[in-house]
């Protein structure tokens, strides 16, 4: 890791400890991190950056369990079993937090591209990308004006509805490496679509990611299209 990771990680892992802070005394911070109350005073004030290892940890072990859990406490499931998200998918600053946990908490290559479906992936898209420093694509379910070419995926879906996105062409390139990700994966059938597409451009799936999986079937259908990893912030 070099210099400016460090720092990066650091400062990563004061975001998340801040934002636990928000809803913890520091008492109760330190019985949740099993760090010293004093430092962590100190760190979320940002008066010293918590060390290498203690940020690793706090970012990847500890960052991981508390977005899920704050996550799960902002989903809302109707009585038909569907899920209203909106109080992630709206939230940029909350999905900048859940970036660099899904980046360094799975084993993910680096992408060149993170790839979505219009409309919910979006913004958890752009953060990933943001993180990765990386371009950002979503598919949409109706052509683009002004664009000539574009990578189509269809499917009949288990409705028997058909169901077509498109991709501007220029978005990925051949032999680039592509994270495919959703705010939601449930069937698996807008992943399954999104794959479809890397394939078509002859690229390469750097792995798939969804913040909420609801059930286990989109996760194994998307398991079956890849050998790339595949997982969720959380399952209901
Ligand atoms: O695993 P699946 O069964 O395919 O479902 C998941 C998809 O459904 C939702 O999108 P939707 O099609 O509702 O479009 P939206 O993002 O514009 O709301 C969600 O954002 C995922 O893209
Ligand atoms: N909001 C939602 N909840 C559950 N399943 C879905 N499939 C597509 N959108 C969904």
């Amino acid at each position: 890791m070099n210099r400016a990771e460090k720092a990066a990680l650091q400062l990563r892992a004061v975001d998340v400890l801040r934002m636990l802070k928000e809803t913890r005394t520091y008492d109760e911070l330190a019985e949740t991190t099993a760090l010293p109350a004093g430092d962590l005073n100190r760190y979320v004030n940002g008066h010293v950056l918590p060390g290498t290892e203690r940020a690793r940890n706090v970012v990847e072990e500890l960052g991981r369990d508390a977005l899920a859990e704050e996550l799960t406490a902002r989903i809302r499931v109707d009585d038909d079993g569907y899920i209203d998200n909106s109080a992630t998918v709206f939230d940029q600053p909350f999905l900048d937090l859940v970036a660099p946990v899904v980046a360094n908490g799975f084993d993910f290559d680096r992408p060149d591209v993170v790839l979505t479906a219009a409309t919910d992936g979006i913004t958890l898209a752009a953060s990933l990308a943001s993180y990765y420093g990386t371009r950002c694509a979503y598919a949409k379910k109706r052509k683009e004006t002004a664009v000539e070419e574009f990578i189509e995926a269809r499917e009949r879906l288990q409705s028997g509805i058909e169901l077509t996105y498109y991709l501007p062409e220029s978005a990925i390139d051949e032999g680039d490496s592509v994270l495919v990700v959703d705010d939601l994966i449930r069937s698996g059938e807008t992943q399954e679509l999104l794959l479809d597409i890397v394939g078509t451009a002859n690229a390469d799936v750097a792995g798939v990611f969804a913040l909420i999986a609801a059930g286990d079937d989109g996760i194994q259908r998307a398991r079956n299209h890849t050998d790339a990893p595949v997982g969720s912030l959380t399952t209901v």
